[in-house]
């Protein structure tokens, strides 16, 4: 399966900076509607096959104007919604305590799942809510397959899941409102990323450290 996980147009907590996690959550901003309208002419090359979208307001709002031009239903779940900050919610991301969040996020990429948000959910929780809407999607026979997502869920699953992609490679490498990042793969078989915002990931073990980006895909 050919898996595009999106992050959602801007909201006014990303123009704050704040970690917003919680369900609803807000809606978009002018811009975030307008980053919205572009996906399908950004994903115009891609033959998407089933839409997702998570339970906060921001992702089915980015998904919907795809839905739109694609004909396609967005089906909504909460699995993919953003790792809940728990008792950080609301934090200014950039704060030392705001820190905590990406901290205790990578480290459950790095295999720590057993570590807990404070006062939230712990990293074995996260990402197995993630992999069942995967799995879920997986087993529809859908070929290619679009999940409007969130910025610090995707770059956790991603680089929890994907054989090329490494802790270090998506932490420094936040994802903006609308980027992309695209999987092949499957639950069984594993996953490989192709690219992240537009740059080629190099398959693992063909020389270079795994992980890289190579530079700007077609
Ligand atoms: O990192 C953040 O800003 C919050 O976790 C929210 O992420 P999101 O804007 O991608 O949902």
């Amino acid at each position: 399966m050919r898996l595009l996980l999106v992050r959602h147009g801007q909201t006014p907590s990303n123009v704050d900076h704040l970690l917003d996690t919680a369900v609803p959550g807000p809606g978009l901003t002018p811009l975030g509607e307008a980053q919205a309208a572009a996906l399908p002419e950004a994903l115009a090359g891609e033959d998407i096959e089933a839409l997702y979208a998570s339970t906060l307001i921001r992702t089915q709002r980015t998904a919907a104007p795809l839905a739109a031009a694609r004909g396609l239903d967005v089906v909504v779940r909460d699995g993919i919604r953003e790792l809940s900050a728990g008792d950080l919610e609301m934090v200014p991301g950039h704060t030392p305590e705001g820190e905590r969040y990406l901290r205790t996020v990578f480290a459950w990429a790095a295999g720590d799942t057993a570590l807990r948000m404070p006062g939230g959910e712990s990293g074995e929780e996260a990402l197995a809510r993630y992999d069942a809407v995967i799995a879920e999607a997986a087993a529809s026979g859908a070929r290619a397959v679009v999940m409007i997502s969130h910025g610090a869920a995707i770059r956790v699953w991603t680089a929890a899941r994907a054989g090329n992609v490494g802790v270090a490679f998506a932490a420094a490498r936040p994802l903006e409102n609308t980027g992309v990042v695209i999987l092949e793969g499957s639950p069984s078989a594993g996953w490989q990323a192709l690219t992240w915002e537009g740059a080629v990931v190099e398959p693992a073990g063909e020389g270079g450290p795994a992980g890289e980006a190579l530079g700007a895909a077609g």
